[in-house]
């Protein structure tokens, strides 16, 4: 990789400046999936392990109100932390000022400290998520060194990512990648620039336009595209089929013919569904091929497709999964999901990397998560590398 990361530092007595992502759900206090904390771990390990002093901070949901403030402390997500880490975890409930500023110079060597939800700061003129100038300065002016690990924020470019790498920068000191953050490049880049062929694209999931960039520039990259869960249908009335009360996204279905004329036999569509009369799993479904009835809606790819999807995924060496096949949530509807996991699990010799919230969250309900190369902590981010963007907080990053 050309970026610098945290191993070429010398974090040794440092006051090392780490911005995570650490946006996990949190209902009443208490933290559903940790699963972007555990993945922090190898970084916040290494700093400390090497005698340096780890000042974490990250943003949590999106600070509206002065009263947002209360959901979206910080607090808990330390307590997780020190509990994962198995030592305390200094917590700052403020985001500057000289409260933050004695904890860090009371900080030793290998201790770790958590500050408070960088988006409080958006309370005052959206100074964070702006990318304020001023305060990228002033948090850069606390420590002595910058990583940024958080990959599932480097989609923005805010005063906690890229306007701290810009005045770390300018002050010469260094801005690094972090271990997760060079984990995510390296699976999802290589994926998507390098990737070892057959590379099949899995795409479903409810979000027709945000993911038909995705869709359109795969295309360019992998030898198949399949397509499956909502995003099917949208295609279906691009080919003339019927589609009864299926999701649709009716302004996209010329784009979709386009691509499917761009596609040629590239795109794989399922060819059964499963469907009911309601969104609901306690209603009667069935199997059908090819038209979806009147009355009727598709929830899930049906068996002849998940066959079909195997033919097509058995020889892959490369698969990128974002998007469930049907709506996984509800038991009846999710076997198709379920199907293609834990068909992707068996492909050993294959990277196989699953990006995007509902999908993670399938692959662990679904219990098929550990047999996959790599479980992407980035939502939109993973969504806009795949699309081929350029992603603000990477190139923040200083080169080798
Ligand atoms: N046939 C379908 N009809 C309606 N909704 C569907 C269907 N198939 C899947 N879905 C829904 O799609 C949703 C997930 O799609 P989404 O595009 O948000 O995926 P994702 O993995 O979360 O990606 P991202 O991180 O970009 O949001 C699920 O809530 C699922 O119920
Ligand atoms: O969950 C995410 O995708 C990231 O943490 C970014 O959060 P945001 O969409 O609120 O900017
Ligand atoms: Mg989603």
């Amino acid at each position: 990789m050309a970026k610098l990361t945290v191993s070429d530092l010398d974090v040794k007595d440092k006051k090392v400046l780490m911005r995570v992502d650490f946006n996990v759900p949190v209902k009443d206090g208490v933290i559903g999936d940790d699963n972007r904390i555990v993945a922090a771990l190898p970084t916040i390990k290494y700093i400390i392990e090497h005698d340096g002093k780890a000042i974490l901070f990250s943003h949590l949901g999106r600070v509206k109100t002065e009263d947002d403030k209360k959901a979206l402390t910080m607090r808990p997500v330390a307590q997780r932390l020190s509990d994962l880490l198995g030592k305390p975890v200094t917590f700052v409930p403020a985001t500057r000022g000289k409260q933050l500023e004695d904890a860090i110079a009371d900080m030793k060597d290998g201790d770790v400290l958590l500050f408070e939800n960088t988006r409080f700061e958006d309370l005052d003129g959206k100074k964070e998520s702006g990318n304020n100038t001023e305060l990228g300065q002033y948090w850069a002016s606390l420590g002595d060194e910058f990583v940024n690990d958080a990959f599932g924020t480097a989609h923005r470019e805010h005063a906690s990512n890229v306007g701290i790498a810009t005045a770390m920068k300018a002050e010469n000191k260094p801005v690094a990648a972090g271990f997760l953050m060079e984990k995510e490049i390296k699976f999802l880049g290589n994926a998507v620039d390098n990737p070892k062929h057959p590379f099949v694209a899995i795409l479903g999931g409810a979000k027709v336009s945000d993911k038909i960039g995705v869709i359109d520039h795969l295309l360019d990259k992998a030898d198949k595209v399949i397509i499956g869960g909502g995003m099917t249908y949208t295609f279906y009335a691009a080919k003339g089929l019927k589609i009864g009360n299926s999701l649709v996204e009716k302004d996209k279905i010329e784009l979709a013919k386009q691509i499917l004329e761009k596609a040629g036999d590239k795109i794989v569509l399922p060819t059964d569904n499963v469907v009911a009369e309601k969104f609901d799993n306690d209603v009667p479904s069935k199997v059908v091929e090819g038209d979806i009835p009147d009355g009727y809606m598709a929830l899930d790819i049906g068996p002849k497709s998940v066959k079909a999807f195997e033919d097509v995924l058995k020889d892959a060496k490369t698969v990128v999964w974002n998007g469930p096949m049907g709506v996984f949530e509800m038991s009846n509807y999710a076997k198709g999901t379920l199907e293609v996991g834990k068909f992707l699990g068996t492909l050993t010799d294959a990277t196989t990397i699953v990006g995007g919230g509902d999908s993670t969250a399938a692959v662990k309900q679904l219990g098929v998560g550990d047999k996959l190369t790599h479980i992407s902590t980035g939502g939109g981010a993973s969504l806009e590398y795949l699309e081929g963007k350029t992603l603000p907080g990477i190139a923040a990053i200083s080169d080798k």
